[in-house]
């Protein structure tokens, strides 16, 4: 039995620090979306009890550092599974780039071992698992569009953002989240832009989402990177209704309505670094 399953990249529609907490990590309060720029993950069943991983990209480990692994490895261990796994990963998400692809890949292989091993557990049993592997991964077993707080695994589903086409741009760098946030102000008092998107999310008004996008981690990375800024400035010069750093970076996204647009800004961030993509966002779980 041979069972696929995608795993799409995220963005951050708003990303709001509210204070440090006692564990290290940062109380956040976050709009994430999916977009259709997925991982494809193939499972098949092993009879020996191994889980091993195979990636078409060469670079990254495949042992229990991978994210995939590590989250079948938690449920079989839970679950004291005694058949094994392999988890062939197909990467098309950059890496180290702000789209939660690691995540992505870890909520897939949740989904997948549970599938596989007949576990039947629940996406909500399963989000509770995701929490233990990293904070966007409970996200990303939901999927579609969400409210994240708590350190980002407290999930509430919104209605997806009214239609429109997505240019991510990723400069050849990569960036540690834990890096950037190690950085942030975490006691400067902001006006939080969650509050705002969620209602322009539930208005389904796109000029609204345009107008509250915020990611309070861009004061970190972005004098850090200034070619992130460019490619801000590239998206909006372009013709992009609204541009913004997803997550730690140094990812940056550019909303955009009417489709005669997208070529010019695509061609546009095309011309200035090499993983560009146009892509949807994905209205509900695929
Ligand atoms: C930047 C975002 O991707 C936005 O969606 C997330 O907030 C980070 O999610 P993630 O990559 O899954 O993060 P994790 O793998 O759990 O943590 C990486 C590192 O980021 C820092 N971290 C992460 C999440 C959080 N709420 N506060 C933090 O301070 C911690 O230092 C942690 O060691
Ligand atoms: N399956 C995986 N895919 C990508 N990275 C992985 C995977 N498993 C482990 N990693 C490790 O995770 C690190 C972060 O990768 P990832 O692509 O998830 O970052 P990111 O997009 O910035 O994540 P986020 O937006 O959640 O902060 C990589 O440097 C890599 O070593």
């Amino acid at each position: 039995m041979k069972r696929s399953i995608k795993a799409p990249a995220k963005i951050n529609l708003s990303l709001d620090v509210l204070h440090k907490r006692e564990d290290g990590f940062h109380e956040v309060e976050m709009v994430m979306a999916q977009v259709d720029l997925a991982d494809r993950l193939d499972f098949t069943l092993r009879t020996d009890g191994k889980i091993t991983v195979e990636m078409s990209e060469g670079f990254l480990p495949v042992d229990h550092r991978n994210f995939a692994y590590q989250a079948a490895r938690l449920l079989q261990k839970k679950y004291k599974v005694k058949s094994g796994l392999h988890i062939y990963i197909h990467k098309y998400i950059p890496v180290a780039a702000g789209l939660a692809g690691g995540s992505s890949d870890a909520a897939a292989a949740l989904k997948g071992a549970n599938e596989m091993w007949g576990l039947g557990l629940s996406i909500e049993e399963l989000a509770v698992y995701a929490a233990e592997i990293g904070s966007d991964v409970a996200f990303c077993v939901y999927g579609g569009t969400a409210l994240a707080t708590g350190r980002g695994e407290k999930i509430r589903l919104l209605p997806a953002p009214p239609p429109c086409w997505v240019i991510l741009a990723k400069p050849p760098i990569g960036v540690s989240t834990g890096d950037i946030y190690k950085k942030v102000d975490a006691g400067k008092k902001r006006k939080p832009a969650s509050p705002a998107i969620v209602k322009a999310l539930e208005a389904g008004s796109f000029t609204d989402v345009c107008a509250n996008l915020n990611n309070v981690l861009e004061e970190v990375t972005l004098p850090m990177y200034p070619e992130v800024t460019r490619i801000k400035e590239r998206m909006l010069d372009s013709g992009a209704d609204a541009a913004l750093m997803s997550g730690s970076g140094p990812t940056v996204f550019g909303l955009i309505e009417k489709e005669a647009k997208v070529h010019r800004v695509y061609n546009a961030l095309r011309g200035f670094c090499d993983q560009v993509y146009a892509v949807r966002m994905i209205r509900h779980e695929e």
